[in-house]
């Protein structure tokens, strides 16, 4: 049997403003290093240890990733960061907030925006001050791939050939495979390996720092898939991605 564990990043600042985040690379709040230490320390119950970690080149996801290792003095394993494990890029949405967008925009149109597998947020130009490649980070990136702004779609078409190429073969290696990352660039991992349909994938919401242990089979189908901790507090958690505007009223 095969496992690895999914990691959303705990509360960042914008979660906490209710502002569409995506690329933009804001840090953690003090409740989310709280829910990384917390993530931690879950993990640590865990009776097999983690071998290997991947994450995204976005610091909220980065530090959540060092504060989880740390807790279970793991810090030394091999951690690899890549760019195709960043959140979905949320185009000319990103900085806006959420309830105003809702209310310029209607309700519908937002959860479209945000929990629908192919309706693309509004995008950006290269003339953007987010235009991706004006960060050296992405530098690399060939112009096919700087996203002006993706749908799950789009998210799942990077996210997914950099599972199967970087992280399956540790996987078959025998490793525990500890994964870092987003909100929408988890649901467009879980969506594949759990075949979940283009209709359901809407109603999946990842909450954050709750550490997400799937165990699977040879051919890595899910045997059963576990959100780790009280089991109360992580649906509060997922309603409160579910509803962000309503936590604010
Ligand atoms: O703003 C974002 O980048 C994401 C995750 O925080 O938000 P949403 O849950 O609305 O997809």
């Amino acid at each position: 049997m095969h496992r690895v564990v999914l990691v959303r990043h705990g509360e960042s600042i914008w979660n906490q403003e209710n502002r569409f985040t995506g690329w933009t690379d804001v840090d953690l709040t003090e409740k989310g290093v709280h829910e990384a230490f917390k993530a931690g320390q879950l993990l640590k119950d865990f009776p097999y240890e983690v071998d290997i970690a991947f994450t995204s080149v976005l610091k909220r996801a980065i530090k959540t990733m060092n504060y989880i290792l740390d807790q279970d003095d793991l810090l030394w394993i091999p951690i690899y960061k890549s760019w195709k494990l960043n959140e979905r890029h949320y185009g000319a949405l990103q900085g806006l907030n959420k309830q105003e967008t809702a209310a310029k925009y209607g309700e519908e149109q937002v959860r479209l925006w945000r929990r629908s597998f192919d309706v693309p947020p509004l995008k950006i130009t290269v003339d953007d001050d987010r235009y991706p490649q004006r960060d050296k980070r992405y530098k690399e990136l060939t112009e096919p791939e700087i996203p002006l702004g993706e749908s799950l779609k789009d998210t799942i078409a990077r996210v997914v050939p950099y599972w199967e190429s970087e992280i399956v073969p540790h996987i078959k290696a025998g490793k525990n495979v500890l994964v870092v990352a987003h909100g929408n660039s988890l649901r467009a991992l879980m969506k594949v390996l759990e075949n979940i349909s283009d209709e359901d994938i809407i109603d999946l919401n990842i909450p954050t720092a709750v550490p997400i242990l799937y165990e699977l089979d040879d051919q890595l189908r899910p045997l059963n898939r576990h959100f780790l901790g009280d089991q109360e507090r992580v649906q509060e958690k997922i309603n409160v991605v579910a509803n962000p505007g309503k936590i604010m009223e």
